[in-house]
């Protein structure tokens, strides 16, 4: 490899043998560390972003998003992207324009690992590979989701509980367990929001121990809008796979459990979190949303498959429960192979050949657990990361808009390479009612992330607003944010705010209005009515339970370990 520098002396490789070897702080020479992929590990402010175009006035809100961003050099050579530090992105929009702040998510594991001035943390969510530093810590990087909620900012991953921060500053609050009230080592990246009544619905898979023993167990939780836990269950699940997403209804949470398995034995090999299974079916666990009992779920089952994000779900007037979804037909996560030896790893490549198209179904909630269904419906379009105006969730709707992959458009593999993240290069507006489709071409250098819809003031229409949506620039290493009319995607963007910098590969994003801010800000101010919002104090029971077993068999360095600093290192 040629370099700039001639060095006095011969750098040191930074991994032997794929594990880090050394001192030396290099990211790894593998796809997801390098080009587009490369750790950014930005925190900083923009006042004033550079615009084309005309940002519509009557934006005033923040447009949050979180991605993934390895602050160290991480302990594997080939560690993924979703193993990154949450960075939290905020695009505050006001009377035409824009204002950029970004800052990590200050989590455990970014706290321990400050101090050591490297990764300690190993495979993704795999403990067994971790340091013996951070023995007992919460392994969390909060990296999926950012969600608002009663005056704070949720940072989100499956693997732990959320991290509170502060929806202006962005400085992380703590752990939070909602005033003690969910006390689960796993919590989901996609809490849903009723608009009637302005509950939470989130839940746990994974959840019956310490968040990474292939426990079967899934918790459902409800929050009212006044913080209130108000329902609580614990049920079964048929093997233990991915949960990612889930949708709602009016009396119902339907949860997808992805053919995507865990396996204790191999996570104490230090191996995978996940197998994919292509011999599963994909299941549609459903349960009530009201006084559920652990007896009430019921599975259905389908032909394998993978399952992307939901975008729309309701009760229709026979009381049928419609859920749609994107469903890939093999392994995305080309990267947690099927454990059989014979196996021959999926590519990236193959990868980007999967089909993703949007599907309908039609669920009966009164079917007998281990019914077989079919889908209703398929959209026949290529995509993933639909969004909906959440003001219409558990109501039945029309528009949806996702990410889109259109393989006859020409693509610049000599300028980009192979597409990061997959070959997402049209952003498409959906409309299920007249078959509708209305979409736009990022050109032959970009790709597109996930696309959040923002309300029009003062129109309650569906659909009627606005589109927010970061644009990669593959060939220059540069993001842009992109702003849309959301029903004319066609016209091309209203306006064009430039980044000066290059962002990673986020999953998901949240428009808050500034009057939400606001006035939460009034309600948690100290003395306000609602007051700060609090971290969570203390450990989580499944830490306690460690401790207390490592002082029964009076091992030393409790002291030292990561359960002893959890709360405050
Ligand atoms: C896209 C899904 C997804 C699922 C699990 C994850 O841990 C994740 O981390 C960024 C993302
Ligand atoms: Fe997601």
């Amino acid at each position: 490899m040629a370099h700039l520098f001639s060095l006095a002396a011969p750098p040191s490789p930074a991994y032997h043998e794929g594990n880090r070897s050394g001192d030396q702080v290099k990211f790894p020479d593998t796809g997801f560390f390098q080009g587009f992929n490369k750790p950014s590990r930005l925190e900083g402010d923009i006042f004033e972003l550079e615009t084309s175009g005309t940002i519509p006035k009557d934006m005033n809100g923040t447009f949050y998003r979180v991605q993934p961003d390895h602050r160290f050099p991480p302990l594997f050579e080939e560690d993924i992207h979703f193993n990154g530090d949450g960075s939290v992105s905020a695009f505050r929009f006001e009377n035409g324009h824009v204002d950029f702040k970004q800052r990590y998510v200050h989590t455990d594991r970014y706290k321990a690992e400050t101090k050591a001035r490297r990764a300690l943390l190993g495979r993704y969510r795999n403990p067994y590979t971790d340091n013996e530093m951070v023995k007992g810590i919460i392994r969390t990087a909060s990296n999926t989701n950012v969600v608002f909620w009663r005056g704070v900012l949720l940072a989100m991953k499956e693997d732990g509980p959320p991290f509170a921060m502060d929806p202006v500053t962005l400085e992380t609050i703590g752990r939070y367990d909602f005033d003690g009230q969910v006390q689960s080592p796993t919590f989901t990246a996609h809490p849903k929001f009723d608009p009637d009544t302005g509950e939470m619905v989130c839940y746990g898979y994974e959840a019956g121990g310490d968040g990474h023993d292939a426990s079967n167990d899934i918790v459902v939780y409800t929050i009212d809008k006044d913080g209130k836990k108000t329902e609580e269950c614990w049920y079964k699940a048929p093997f233990c796979g991915m949960i990612h997403d889930c949708a709602i209804t009016k009396n119902y949470l339907i949860l997808p459990l992805t053919p995507i398995k865990v396996n204790a034995e191999r996570l104490k090999r230090g191996g995978n979190h996940f197998a994919w299974d292509p011999k599963e079916d994909q299941y549609y666990g459903i349960v009530p949303r009201r006084n559920g009992k652990p007896e009430d779920i019921i599975w259905l089952r389908a032909d394998n498959g993978f399952h992307g994000h939901v975008a729309g779900s309701y009760e229709d007037s026979a009381g049928q429960i419609v859920v749609d979804l994107t469903i890939a037909s093999d392994n995305v996560f080309y990267f947690f192979p099927p454990d059989s030896p014979t196996h021959t790893p999926t590519t990236l490549l193959q990868r980007n050949k999967l089909v993703s198209d949007t599907y309908r179904w039609i669920f009966n909630p009164h079917a007998p657990t281990n019914t077989r269904v079919r889908p209703a419906r398929a959209f026949g379009i290529n995509g993933e990361f639909s969004r909906i105006d959440d003001r219409v969730l558990t109501k039945p709707y029309t528009h949806f808009w996702q990410c889109a992959i259109d393989a006859s458009k020409p693509y610049d593999f000599a300028k980009c390479g192979p597409p990061a993240g997959g070959l997402f290069n049209v952003l498409g507006h959906y409309e299920w009612e007249s078959g509708g489709r209305d979409t736009w071409w990022a050109g032959p250098t970009c790709t597109v992330q996930e696309p959040v819809f923002v309300p029009r003031a003062g129109s309650t229409a569906e659909g009627d607003g606005y589109i927010v949506m970061l644009l990669n620039h593959l060939d220059v290493l540069r993001n842009d944010i992109l702003v849309f009319e959301a029903w004319d995607l066609g016209k091309g963007p209203l306006a064009v705010v430039h980044l000066p910098v290059k962002l990673r590969l986020g999953l998901h994003g949240n428009w808050v209005e500034q009057r939400e801010v606001e006035e939460w800000g009034e309600r948690r101010k100290e003395g306000g009515s609602v007051g700060p919002a609090r971290a969570a104090g203390g450990m989580l029971p499944w830490q306690r339970r460690m401790l207390e077993e490592e002082e029964e068999e009076g091992r030393e360095g409790a002291g030292g370990n990561g359960v002893d600093g959890v709360g405050g290192n």
